[in-house]
């Protein structure tokens, strides 16, 4: 049988210029052990690794028209399905200062300004997704031009065609996320605090928090908490992944391995805590990298052995 793709939308991608420095001095000149710069953004990280994984993925978005060559290069040597628009104007650069002990600074640019006629076609190319695919990740921050309900309005769109719809952003885009109620949402701790507006010290009050969300109709609610792991709620139960302890090359890139791996769990039906133990350790492998994906599925078996998966008491 034919596997029916995934897509995954980055509305605001980026090249990702990862510099490695022994430490970071503010106001001086830094001299950097190595640099790189790759095509990256939050859904097409996402769609590396479920590339990986070996799940067929359509890739979509905008990308500025000066620089798209990186990007359609890397979607043709991954055969990812290129169904990206271009916009007038570069796709940004984001810097991301990655110290020896692990520590990332990240400077994230603006990005493109989205003309309404581009975003027209955009809803258009999602409906004619919509033919080929019944999951879409939604991923990343919004680029100028676009409203702040713009992942609103994607969701409903969706949604009238019975998609399952997994969405992992923040600030302004979250809370309009979160209104059009997708499926699945990956909040960090900073987003959820982002979107209740209060400090959330502790799991208890984080878990009421959950419960709001969870009272709007999403389905799942998967907490992530850096090398404190993952939580992941839904009306069936709580789980919690602890992750193994790897060696920090570089945070950048964990939450959308997480993210695909959750993705591929649902989309062959596995356990959640199969998916937590494979999400989980798809996360840990791209903390012990530069960039995300699985060059050594041999390392990937050895971290999974070492997630611990346990139930969560918890109810909504
Ligand atoms: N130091 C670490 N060691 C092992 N696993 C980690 C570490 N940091 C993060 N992870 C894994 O990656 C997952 C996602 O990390 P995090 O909560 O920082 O997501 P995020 O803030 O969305 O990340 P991103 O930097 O990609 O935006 C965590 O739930 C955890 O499983
Ligand atoms: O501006 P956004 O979309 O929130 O984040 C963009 C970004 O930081 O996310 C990815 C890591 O998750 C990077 O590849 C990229 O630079």
């Amino acid at each position: 049988m034919v596997k029916r793709p995934v897509v995954t939308l980055t509305l605001n991608p980026a090249l990702d210029l990862t510099v490695q420095l022994s430490e970071l001095v503010p106001g001086e000149v830094n001299l950097a052990r190595q640099g790189n710069l790759r095509p990256a953004g939050k859904g097409i990280n996402v769609a590396m690794v479920l590339r990986d994984l070996q799940e067929q993925v359509a890739v979509t978005g905008i990308l500025g028209q000066d620089n798209s060559d990186a990007f359609e290069h890397l979607f043709t040597q991954l055969q990812l399905d290129n169904h990206f628009l271009l916009e007038q104007g570069a796709t940004r650069i984001n810097v991301k200062l990655s110290e020896q002990q692990g520590r990332v600074t990240d400077i994230n640019l603006p990005g493109i300004t989205v003309s309404e006629a581009v975003w027209q076609t955009l809803q258009q190319r999602l409906l004619a997704l919509c033919e080929q695919a019944d999951v879409f990740v939604l991923s990343g921050s919004l680029p100028r031009g676009l409203a702040a309900d713009s992942y609103g309005q994607i969701i409903g769109l969706l949604r009238q065609h019975g998609k399952t719809i997994l969405v992992d952003t923040s600030g302004q885009a979250l809370h309009a996320a979160v209104a059009a109620v997708p499926d699945l949402i990956k909040p960090n701790v900073e987003e959820l605090e982002q979107w209740t507006g209060t400090a959330l010290p502790d799991a208890e009050a984080q878990e009421q928090a959950v419960r709001k969300l969870l009272a709007l109709g999403i389905r799942h609610v998967v907490l992530s908490d850096g090398e404190r792991g993952v939580r992941w709620y839904s009306r069936d139960g709580a789980w919690q992944a602890l992750p193994p302890r790897v060696s920090v090359v570089s945070t950048v890139g964990a939450g959308d391995s997480l993210v695909a791996g959750l993705t591929y769990g649902l989309l062959n039906q596995l356990a959640v805590a199969d998916t937590l133990q494979l999400a989980t350790a798809v996360a840990a492998l791209a903390v012990s990298q530069i960039g995300v994906g699985i060059p050594d599925t041999e390392r990937l078996n050895q971290l999974k052995q070492q997630v611990s998966v346990m139930p969560l008491a918890f109810s909504c």
